[in-house]
């Protein structure tokens, strides 16, 4: 942490408040440069107040009750004021800031990073720290106008007595103190930023009903718990740990600044029995010094949390920083409009992040513009990985995948995101009303009740939507209070989501019917198959990963993966003719379904 990153965010932060209400942020501003006058002008007030009464001047004692009482009241009416505006728009800079950051790691191409342990950690540290960002800006405007009031306070007791300046130096050590507290607080925060994520996944595993089945079943929810406890307790003890030998510090600084109070009341009560000061200078210093211990603790609060804003801002540059780095860079090279030579998968190699084992070894493969492919093999074999490279979510950690001869690395990975479709094996049951579980499949097409019921038809999901209370504005899953589908019925929601799309130039099926039985499975296909036929001037691509051989055999071309690598391929009648591996499962599931 800098100087220079605390700086940048209470910049960033004011300026994320003027975007949210400039006309909030300004009376705000406002009214914590007024405070910044109102402690000296109390005891100014109140020390006249006295020697106008002494000295029965009317006049005086009255102005001294009128500027006594405005500079109360606006100190403390202000307090109010300034405090409730600025929570309002400090909830709104956080709400900004977790925008920023959601967009910032969405806007890098791939899932890569969200599987990187170091990427995930520093996610959880800038989240849990997105409310300490977002008070930096007005914590520094705050501590500035104290700052100014200590200035003002200072004068008027140097006015008194040169020696009442010590007062102010009595609070110097406590700021780096109470600085190193929060230091100390947030190394902690971030120390447990690991632990507290497996605490949460975890008891998610508790909490989320399609885990807790699982759960429920192995009777292992107790262990699960008190595993996740003992994380927690670990963090929190760190936590806990950390703020005590911060406060240690704290405390002693304290001592010394009340020990130095006392030694300037006792000034003051040497000069008034010397009768070098009034009584209203008593009141003033007295008043002053009250003051000057609420401003200071103040201005060490606000001081603290600007420093420690800066710590997080650290994380916050570092993922704007990742973000521009890898995120999309404008080639200028455009996705065609239509294939016209097909996908070419050159030399390709990956190697998931993290890990060592090859998953994709030297894959060399064509798929013309037009055509199905079949991707099958034993589990763990690569089908769904080619899948996740194909669809951009990944890329290959060597070659390379050829759109039309272009590298797919040259295209806006959101526009090539924008020309595919389909389905994946770990499909999203996203719990919305249907009408928006189905359209989200293509944004431009939300609200298309039409075509949203066109993809459902096709999926075979119209009779079960129709039959839901509120057809397609019925709510979908528990966690709302809505539907619950039994999970072929989410799979073909899932599929007519994927059915969205008119005019895709990849489509990838993986596994898309794995809870249907194979008859729908088969229809389904066929239709895959017409609409593919439909898309051929597009040049339009479909791959399908299934098991089932008898949807498979329905592809132009089938590719037989096994540890990563390319073993078959041909036509179906090419493979069973030629008796290898595919001919061997092929028969096999032939005979087990006559
Ligand atoms: N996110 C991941 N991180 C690390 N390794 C992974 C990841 N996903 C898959 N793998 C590994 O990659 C290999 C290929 O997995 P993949 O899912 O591509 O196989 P598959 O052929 O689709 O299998 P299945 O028929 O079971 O769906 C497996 O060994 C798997 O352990």
């Amino acid at each position: 942490m800098t100087l220079r990153d605390s700086a940048r965010m209470a910049q960033h932060t004011l300026a994320l408040g003027l975007l949210a209400d400039r006309r909030v942020s300004i009376t705000v501003g406002v009214l914590v440069l007024l405070q910044a006058g109102m402690a000296a002008g109390t005891a100014y007030a109140q020390r006249h107040l006295v020697d106008a009464a002494g000295t029965h001047l009317l006049g005086g004692l009255l102005a001294a009750v009128a500027l006594g009482m405005t500079a109360h009241a606006l100190q403390l009416i202000g307090w109010r004021f300034t405090h409730n505006l600025r929570n309002d728009l400090r909830d709104r800079i956080q709400l900004a800031l977790e925008q920023e950051i959601t967009e910032a790691a969405a806007k890098i191409p791939t899932i890569t990073h969200l599987e990187r342990a170091d990427f995930l950690n520093r996610i959880t540290m800038l989240r849990r720290g997105t409310l300490a960002l977002s008070k930096t800006g007005w914590a520094a405007a705050h501590a500035a106008s104290v700052l100014a009031g200590i200035g003002l306070s200072l004068w008027l007791l140097i006015g008194v007595h040169p020696a009442l300046a010590l007062l102010a130096v009595a609070a110097v050590p406590i700021l780096p103190l109470a600085n190193r507290a929060m230091r100390m607080q947030r190394q902690a925060l971030d120390a447990t930023a690991e632990s507290l994520r497996r605490e949460s996944r975890l008891h998610d595993l508790c909490l989320n009903p399609d885990p807790a089945k699982e759960v429920w079943i192995s009777g292992n929810g107790a262990e699960l718990d008190r595993h996740a406890r003992a994380l927690w307790e670990e963090a929190a003890d760190l936590e806990a740990r950390a703020r005590l030998r911060g406060l240690g510090g704290e405390i002693g600084a304290w001592a010394f600044y009340f020990s130095m109070l006392a030694g300037a009341l006792l000034v003051v009560g040497l000069l008034l029995a010397r009768g070098q000061a009034t009584p209203g200078d008593a009141v003033l210093i007295i008043s002053l010094a009250g003051q000057l211990r609420l401003q200071q603790q103040s201005a060490v609060e606000s001081i603290a949390l600007v420093a420690d804003g800066g710590r997080v801002a650290e994380h916050h540059h570092w993922l704007l920083t990742y973000a521009t780095e890898h995120g999309v860079h404008p080639t200028g090279t455009t996705v065609p409009a239509r294939m016209t030579a097909g996908i070419e998968l050159r030399d390709v190699c990956f190697t998931y992040p993290g890990t060592d084992t090859m998953v994709l070894d030297h894959v060399n493969l064509t798929l013309p513009a037009g055509s199905t492919l079949g991707l099958v093999g034993i589990n763990g074999a690569g089908k769904s990985t080619l899948i996740k490279l194909l669809i951009g979510v990944y890329r290959p950690t060597s070659g390379a995948i050829l759109v039309d001869g272009v590298d797919l690395r040259e295209f806006d990975a959101s526009e090539w995101a924008a020309v595919c479709t389909g389905t994946l094996q770990d499909f999203l049951k996203l719990q919305t009303p249907v009408a928006e579980s189905v359209g989200a499949g293509d944004l431009s097409r939300i609200d298309d009740t039409a075509r949203i019921g066109l993809a459902l038809r096709r999926a075979d999901a119209g009779v079960f939507v129709e039959s839901l209370p509120d057809g397609l504005r019925t709510q979908l899953g528990r966690t709302f209070g809505g539907a619950e589908l039994s999970h072929g019925q989410w799979q073909r929601i899932a599929l007519a989501r994927g059915l969205m799309r008119e005019a895709p130039l990849l489509r990838v099926l993986d596994e898309p019917t794995a809870a249907l039985d194979p008859q729908a499975e088969h229809d389904l296909f066929e239709l895959y198959a017409e609409q593919t036929r439909n898309f051929a001037e597009r040049g339009a691509v479909t791959v399908l990963v299934s098991h089932r051989f008898s949807t498979v055999h329905m592809t132009d071309h089938i590719v037989v993966l096994s540890h990563g690598q390319v073993v078959e391929q041909g036509s179906h009648a090419e493979l069973l003719g030629a008796g290898g591996d595919y001919a061997d499962l092929y028969l096999t599931q032939a005979l087990a379904y006559r």
